[in-house]
Order: C-alpha cells, then structure tokens, then sequence
C-alpha cells in the first residue's frame, strides 16, 4: 500500500466516523435563538433547510453524499408538527429525493428553485422559463468537460457545476472560464465550496423560495452552510423588517470553506457539523413551551 492509498484509507475512516458517530446528546438549543418562542407556536413556523455540508457532511464524490446519521428521523418528526419543512438545495430534486423522498410533507425544492416537488419527487414542477436553457446548459457540460480533462463536471440538466475539490489548483483557470462562459452565453455565474456552477438566468435563488413559502408564518428557521444559503439569510432579515413580530433565525452548520465563511458572520447560531442538526432538532421538538415569549 502506498503513502497515498494509506492517507485515502485514513480520510475514508474519518468520513466514516464523521458519519456514524453522534455528538454528545448535550444541550442544543442555545438561550439567544428563544426556542422557547418557536416551540410555543411550531405549527405557525417554517423549517428551511440546505442539503451539502448542512443535512449531509460533505464528502469527495457529490454521488456518494447521504444525509447525517438521525436527519431522516428528525425531519418527519418535524414535518408532522411544523407548517412547513423544507429543502432548498442547488441539487436536482431527483438527487433529493433519492435522499429525503421518504419522509413525509418535506417539500424539495431543486436547483436553487428552478424544480419543485410536494410529493418526494413523485412528481416535479420545473420553471418554464429555465426549461429553454437545456440544450445550451448540455452544450457547456461537453465544453468543460473538453476543457478540464479530469476534473469533475456536474451535470444537472439546468446547471453545470464546475468542482474543483479534487485539485484545488483548478481554482483560478475554472473561475476564468466559468466568468467567460457567463459573459458569453448570459449565464449566471453561482460559487459554492470547491465549485463554480453555471445556470440560466431566471430570477430564483433560495432567499426567493423562502418569501414565498413565508406567507402566514409567524416565524421561520433557515439551515445552511454556503454563499448560495446567503439570500435566504437575507430573506429572513426582510421578513422581519416587514412583519412586526416575525421571528427569524439563522444557523451556520460547519466550517464554511473560502467563500462560503461568509454566512458565519451572519448566523445567529453556528453549529460545527451537520450531525449536529437532528441534536438541535429533537431538543426543539422536545423543548417545553409554556413560557414562550410573545
Ligand atoms: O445547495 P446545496 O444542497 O448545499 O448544494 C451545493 C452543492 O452541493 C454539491 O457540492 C458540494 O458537495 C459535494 C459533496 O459533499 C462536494 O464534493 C463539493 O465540493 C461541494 O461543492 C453538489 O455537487 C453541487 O452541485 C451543489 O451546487
């Protein structure tokens, strides 16, 4: 066995163990997120949620990411109590579903909002205005894929994602490229960890999937741990600006990579890794609520 096979083995452990092994079932609703508040009215909230690095820890191989050890668990138990659960994620929801399909009322909401399931992605609906831009998205595909021989080019049928995890030094000559092709084809240009995507320029991202699903909340909790989960930060500071008395609250999960760290500076809560989330879960759903504060 090589140094390098050796260090492939120990990280692959690692990953394991980061999966299989729950933190300690301490405390995990701090004082200043006021569960209390949510817990008193939970069938009035809404429960947003990002899948890589929030719900699933992130691996090498996007193919080979499952949700963390007690997610699946803690979002029916959810679902069954809050107005709304739901995630928002830049995957397909044929992806999610895959993962979360089987939990019930969990709304899947793909490709930053351009895909929409109710049903465990039984059934999809896809914005129409982006359906036009799936032969040029396939175009870009073979073009990056001519481009950067080796490197891991995601196809998502509405996006082309552009990961550089595996060699990290692709960085500067994808982000070159990737800026070019956007200039070129009127492509949006979406930077992630590790990843640059291309993707049609329809007016959706996250923050724009949590307004609508806000109308009637009394107050909503957004999960996530990169720039893309940015605009749904933003979308909560705008509901609580515009309705007296919505209660909002934001979690970090994880060490944000690069650019992602940005969203730390913006949470109310940071929690070190997504096993950590069903913890936080189960202790809201468990949390007593009868001083809940107006
Ligand atoms: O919105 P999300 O659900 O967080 O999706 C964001 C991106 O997730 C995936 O990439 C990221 O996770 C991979 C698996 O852990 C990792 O290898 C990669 O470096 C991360 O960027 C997915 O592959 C992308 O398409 C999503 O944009």
């Amino acid at each position: 066995m090589t140094k390098d096979d050796e260090a492939a083995r120990d990280d692959a452990a690692s990953k394991q163990r980061e999966n299989a092994t729950e933190p300690a079932a301490e405390a995990m609703v701090p004082a200043g997120t006021n569960a209390t508040r949510t817990a008193a009215r939970l069938s009035e909230y809404g429960f947003f949620f990002d899948f890589d690095g929030t719900l699933a820890p992130i691996q090498q191989d996007p193919q080979s990411v499952q949700p963390a050890v007690g997610v699946l668990a803690a979002l029916s138990a959810l679902a069954a109590r809050a107005a709304v659960t739901a995630v928002v994620s830049a995957r397909p929801v044929a992806f999610l579903a895959g993962r979360l399909g089987a939990v019930p009322g969990l709304r899947l909401h793909g490709l930053y909002g351009l895909e929409y399931s109710a049903d465990g992605g039984a059934s999809v609906r896809t914005s129409p205005e982006a359906e036009s831009y799936v032969p040029l998205i396939a175009r870009v595909v073979a073009d990056a894929r001519a481009a950067f021989p080796g490197a891991l080019i995601e196809d998502k049928r509405l996006s082309c994602a552009l990961h550089f995890r595996a060699d990290p030094d692709l960085e500067p000559r994808i982000d070159a490229w990737a800026g070019a092709r956007a200039e070129a084809d009127g492509l949006l240009l979406q930077h992630g960890r590790m990843v640059v995507e291309l993707k049609p320029p329809v007016e959706t991202d996250k923050g724009a999937v949590v307004l609508r699903a806000a109308a009637g909340l009394a107050g909503a909790w957004y999960f996530g741990d990169d720039l893309g989960d940015l605009p749904a930060f933003a979308a909560l500071d705008r509901l609580v600006a515009e309705r007296p008395g919505f209660h909002a609250v934001r979690v970090a999960v994880g060490v944000a990579e690069g650019r992602g760290a940005a969203l730390g500076g913006r949470a109310d809560l940071l929690l070190d890794a997504p096993p950590r989330v069903p913890l936080l879960l189960d202790s809201l759903l468990t949390e007593p609520h009868g001083s809940g504060a107006p």
